[in-house]
């Protein structure tokens, strides 16, 4: 299922939900000496509630009757000791827990960034970015209660079910039938219900996550959303997605409702039999009145853990739909990866060999967007790639840096296959330029060193200079320590394809790529923009992407690409007096423009 829409739910594999808890755990069992000390002072908090209606049992039955003081002042002091160690018991468990939980999630959360960037541009195709962000802080964040409920109430509350159920049976297990009889129809009520509640709240994440890729993307293209006064739609795809976000809430939690109600109910009619057959069948003379107020107590001891009890399982199965969503990312491979044996390509002189490539993006047959492609490019050469749009410029020269796997041929780089060698080693040695530009928040000389991190300062004035960018950095307030926001909103246009020419001039690759921005900067930076250009180009292979005829009648050979074929190769001259493919392409596009 196509998951790049906010309006679409992400496809979700199914997954064997013991496999998701035991995955989980196992982040839990990093932190095992922790847990274990959390788990000593939950002992001792256990023990001590637990002792405490044996404490008023004692109290009543005997303590009272004999008119014991100093008894029962002992008694006293004894259950505020405990108490009071109790409490400080519970403080701790926090506290730690808290900790450990807070940890986790950064675990979980770093690994899953890692991983993400590991993945291919095929991945981040099918996938919005919202979506993503979605798993990593949404459904990281929804963790959090169950990481640490599981250790803080499961195990205590389940502890204490345990040692409750242990001390009424060797009290009286009269009693305690008569009070736990209705446990095992609460169990299968369970059952039933937790496989309907779970499907519920997976439809619930995947309707979360198209808000937050809605919101995200609106927010990345509010200027076109603006510029189009198009608030209005988009406020009614919002309002669209919100409903359809409350109303697979209200589906899932009215089980969850229904499921707490009949919790309690169970509860009433438990302490109703306790004391009906504790009274009528069995006999107050029998059982003693501080026997039946210890019973009491264990009771709402019982009942209250089998609540949080279900409580947890409810939140368990809640958030274990975050947790597979979490997993289905982790377990996804990257399509592109180094091939075992792996080798480094070692430093390359430059040369780029297309041999009968052909290429589709998907697996469908017939969707070949290149087509049996052949070239081979001396070092230091310069191509320039024309033709019309869609015809496959941009994908052959992703190719070069395998950010997708070819699908028939080779790619060769100094005679090595790019899939023989390892793709860090590769792309270390390229340089990409898109028309994106990206530039990150941060000051200039951050984004200039981000081709190269361990550029000097030297080194970065000097790639600015030689792009000429340096004079216009200079004219701003702090030099290259000026502060400039995402995507460099703050500069022009042509000051942006300096920046970035800059920041692909400071990692001096061999083979290089640009796709020149087609966008029209004023004549006094086009001509910066040009003579950076010209200086990026020299001496290394380059493909670019042509937009001006500068760079197309100074590049070395043009290839005119037409539906995924070369249709012609030449320079600008020879091709002109052919008088095919590209005379016709420069008297419709390029004649016009300087
Ligand atoms: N990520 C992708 N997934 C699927 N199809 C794609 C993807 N990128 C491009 N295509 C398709 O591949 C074909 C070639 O696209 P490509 O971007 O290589 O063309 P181009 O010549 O660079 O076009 P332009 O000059 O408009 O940028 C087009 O039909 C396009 O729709």
């Amino acid at each position: 299922m196509a998951v790049n829409s906010s309006m679409e739910d992400e496809y979700q594999r199914e997954v064997l939900k013991k496999n998701t808890l035991l995955r989980l755990l196992k982040y839990l069992l990093v932190y095992k000496k922790q847990i274990i000390i959390v788990l000593a002072v939950m002992l001792v908090t256990i023990a001590v509630s637990i002792v405490n209606p044996l404490l008023i049992e004692r109290a009543i039955n005997i303590e009272i009757p004999n008119k014991d003081v100093k008894g029962l002042l002992t008694l006293s002091i004894l259950a505020i000791v405990l108490n009071i160690l109790c409490v400080i018991g519970i403080k701790i468990r926090m506290f730690m827990m808290a900790r450990i939980s807070n940890h986790v999630l950064l675990d979980i959360r770093n690994e899953l960034y890692e991983h993400i960037q590991t993945l291919s541009f095929s991945f981040f195709d099918s996938r919005p970015t919202g979506k993503i962000l979605a798993r990593i802080i949404g459904d990281v964040n929804s963790l959090k209660d169950v990481l640490s409920d599981s250790v803080t109430k499961l195990i205590p509350d389940f502890l204490t079910v345990i040692a409750v159920i242990a001390i009424m049976v060797v009290k009286n297990w009269k009693l305690a039938m008569a009070a736990l009889i209705l446990l095992p129809f609460l169990i299968a009520g369970m059952c039933l219900v937790q496989n309907l509640s779970h499907r519920r709240w997976q439809i619930f994440r995947k309707k979360n996550s198209n808000i937050t890729a809605f919101i995200h993307e609106n927010f990345q293209g509010i200027r076109v959303v603006q510029s189009f006064t198009a608030e209005e739609e988009s406020l009614g795809e919002f309002d669209s997605l919100l409903e359809q976000h409350r109303k697979s809430f209200c589906d899932a939690v009215r089980l969850a409702d229904g499921y707490g109600a009949l919790i309690e109910l169970t509860w009433g009619i438990g302490s109703f039999l306790l004391y009906f057959i504790g009274i009528r069948i069995l006999g107050v003379g029998n059982v003693g009145v501080g026997t039946f107020v210890a019973f009491s107590s264990y009771l709402s001891m019982f009942w209250g853990p089998i609540r949080n009890l279900s409580n947890f399982y409810n939140k368990l199965v809640t958030n274990l739909s975050a947790a597979e969503r979490i997993f289905d990312i982790l377990d996804t491979e990257p399509e592109v990866a180094d091939r075992e044996p792996v080798k480094s390509l070692p430093p390359i002189e430059g040369r780029v060999r297309f041999d009968h490539v052909s290429f589709s993006y998907s697996d469908e047959p017939d969707t070949m967007v290149l087509n049996d492609v052949s070239f081979d490019i001396a070092p230091g050469e310069t191509i320039a790639l024309v033709g019309p749009t869609g015809a496959g410029k941009t994908t052959i020269v992703n190719l070069i840096s395998r950010f997708y796997n070819i699908t028939k041929g080779r790619v060769l780089v100094d005679d090595m296959s790019v899939e023989d060698v390892s793709i860090n080693s590769l792309r270390k040695q390229m340089g990409v330029m898109t028309q994106d530009n990206y530039l990150f928040s941060g000051t200039i000389k951050e984004n200039i060193r981000y081709g190269r991190l361990d550029a000097t300062d030297e080194e970065i004035v000097a790639a600015a200079r030689a792009v000429n960018a340096h004079a216009f950095i200079m004219e701003m307030e702090d030099g290259y320590d000026t502060q400039i926001s995402e995507r460099g909103v703050r500069l022009s246009i042509g000051q942006r394809q300096l920046l970035a020419f800059a920041r692909t001039m400071v990692s001096d690759p061999r083979i290089l790529i640009l796709d020149e921005a087609t966008s029209s900067i004023d004549t006094h930076t086009e001509i910066l923009v040009q003579q950076g250009i010209e200086s990026l180009l020299a001496g290394r292979t380059s493909f670019v992407i042509a937009h001006r005829l500068s760079t197309i009648k100074n590049a070395d050979r043009i290839f005119v690409i037409d539906d995924g074929r070369i249709v012609e190769a030449g320079n600008h001259g020879e091709l002109m007096e052919k008088k095919g493919a590209y005379y016709q392409l420069y008297e419709a596009q390029f004649k016009n423009i300087a």
